[in-house]
Formats: structure tokens, C-alpha cells, sequence
């Protein structure tokens, strides 16, 4: 059985469908880019993953259970979108992170010592350890965004889900934070949910690219029918060169 098993899932908001019939199966430890146009219901896919909101019909599984409300270490999912609390520090943040892998969610003596030093280390790689003691409110957006994705990694879940994590940041630092994400992914077995709009970077990152969109579409009523995965592209060993793609489904490229 998958560890993550999405059966015949669809969402509506106000009697109007946002996604439908969406069915996927992921081993754990995969991968998984999610791209589509705006709108067409990613976060929404994230927000179920994270038991935030039930689907109005089918079923989600994540290792066998419904998805847990309050995480632990064992069905942890983490969200980087909300992860940062504003009334911690940059370092209290990490530590924060760390606090949700114990049984009691505290940190003490040893292991307080050790977190401390792990969240040091973190703050090197996602370049905060000068502004370790200021509050998420006064750093920049991108630094704040670099705090998220640091603090929501520092939790080691079982599953992480990202929303768009890199978009935020300039060409050199997502290059940092991409090399950041894959050296956790190889000590961990994280299971990973990326929802972003760069095909380049789903496909550099995912050992698969899912791709959200409507397969019925009324020109009368665009909010009649909902969206779903219309492809399902191996993205292990680089993948499909994402130019073909491009070139063989253009409603995926830029504007
Ligand atoms: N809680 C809600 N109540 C009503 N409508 C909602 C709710 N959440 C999302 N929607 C609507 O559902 C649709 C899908 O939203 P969602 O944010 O999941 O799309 P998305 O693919 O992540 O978009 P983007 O790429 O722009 O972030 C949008 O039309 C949005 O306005």
C-alpha cells in the first residue's frame, strides 16, 4: 500500500468545484512537484494533505490514517506557509521546529544543547545567523521565507509540504535553499509536496511533476467543472527535459 493514497478526491467551495476525481499514489520518500495555472486549486490538494479541510467526496490516506489534525513525529506534515510564529525569535523559531519532534513537544538538558546546535547550524545554511535573535516581523520577505522553509525542514517531517517556497527569493539564494532541501532529503525519508510555478526548478527538484488543470471546461461557465491531475511526468534522473514539455504542452510555459 502507497503511504500516501489519494482516492477519488474532490473539493468544492460554495457548490462550486475547485478540484475533482483526483487520484494519486506516492511511495514514501518521493518527491512530488505540483504545477498548474493559478488558481486551479494547488494549495487547496495542500491544505487536505494537511487535514486543514476535508474533501467534500473521497478519501485521503497518509501511512494508513486519516491525516492527523495536531502532528507528531510519527504522521508529522508540515506546511512551510504557516510554520513561522511571530512572538519567537529567528532562533526560537528552529528550536520551535525541533520542539514538535519530542513526545512532549519541550526540549531539555542534552537535548536542548544538541537542538541548539543543530538550529546553529541551520541559520548558517539558510544565511540568518546575523539577525538570529530578531522577530519574523523585521526581516525582509525573502528572509522570511528562508526562516519558513528553515524552520519547517528543523521538524524533519515525515511529510513536507511547500507552497511556492523559492518564489521570494533571488537566483543565487534559491540555488542555495534547493541544495539545502536535497542534503535533508537524502538523511531523512521525507516525503515532499512542492507546489511551484517554475517548471524548471519541479522538474530539476521532483522525481515527479503532477500537473492540476481542467480536463471539461464550459466557455460559459468556467467555475463549472473542477480541476485535476492531467499528468503524471517521471521527473526521476532529471526527467523529460522540461524545453520538450514546453514545446509538447504550452499552456504550462510562462504567461
Ligand atoms: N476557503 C475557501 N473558500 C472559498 N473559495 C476558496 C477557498 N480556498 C480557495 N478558494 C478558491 O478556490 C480556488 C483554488 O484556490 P487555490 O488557492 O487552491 O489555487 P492555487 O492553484 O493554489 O492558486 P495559485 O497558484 O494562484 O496559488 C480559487 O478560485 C480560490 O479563490
Amino acid at each position: 500500500m502507497s503511504f500516501v493514497s489519494v482516492t477519488d478526491v474532490w473539493q468544492s467551495y460554495g457548490g462550486r468545484p475547485i478540484l475533482e476525481r483526483v487520484n494519486v499514489e506516492v511511495e514514501e520518500g518521493a518527491f512530488i512537484s505540483i504545477v498548474g495555472a493559478s488558481g486551479c486549486g494547488k494549495s487547496t490538494f495542500l491544505r487536505m494533505l494537511l487535514a486543514e479541510e476535508l474533501p467534500s467526496r473521497g478519501a485521503i490516506r497518509i501511512d494508513g490514517g486519516a491525516p492527523a489534525v495536531e502532528p507528531n513525529p510519527e504522521r508529522g506534515v508540515v506546511f512551510q506557509r504557516y510554520s513561522v510564529f511571530p512572538h519567537l525569535t529567528v532562533r526560537e523559531n528552529l528550536l520551535a521546529g525541533e520542539g514538535f519532534r519530542t513526545a512532549l513537544g519541550r526540549l531539555g538538558g542534552g537535548a536542548r544543547r544538541e537542538a541548539l546546535a543543530r538550529a546553529e547550524e541551520t541559520l548558517a545554511r539558510i544565511g540568518l545567523n546575523h539577525v538570529a535573535d530578531q522577530y519574523p516581523a523585521s526581516l525582509s520577505g525573502g528572509m522570511q521565507q528562508r526562516l519558513a522553509i528553515g524552520q519547517a525542514l528543523a521538524a524533519k517531517p515525515r511529510v513536507l509540504l511547500l507552497d511556492e517556497p523559492f518564489g521570494a527569493l533571488d537566483p543565487g539564494t534559491r540555488l542555495q535553499m534547493h541544495g539545502f532541501l536535497t542534503e535533508l532529503r537524502a538523511e531523512t525519508r521525507m516525503t515532499v509536496f512542492m507546489v511551484s510555478h517554475d517548471l524548471e526548478e519541479a522538474f530539476k527538484l521532483g522525481d515527479r511533476v503532477l500537473v492540476f488543470d481542467k480536463p471539461r471546461w464550459d466557455p460559459d461557465d468556467p467555475g463549472l467543472y473542477g480541476a485535476t491531475i492531467t499528468y503524471d511526468f517521471d521527473a526521476s534522473d532529471g526527467g523529460m527535459p522540461f524545453q520538450r514539455i514546453l514545446d509538447r504542452y504550452p499552456s504550462l510555459g510562462p504567461g
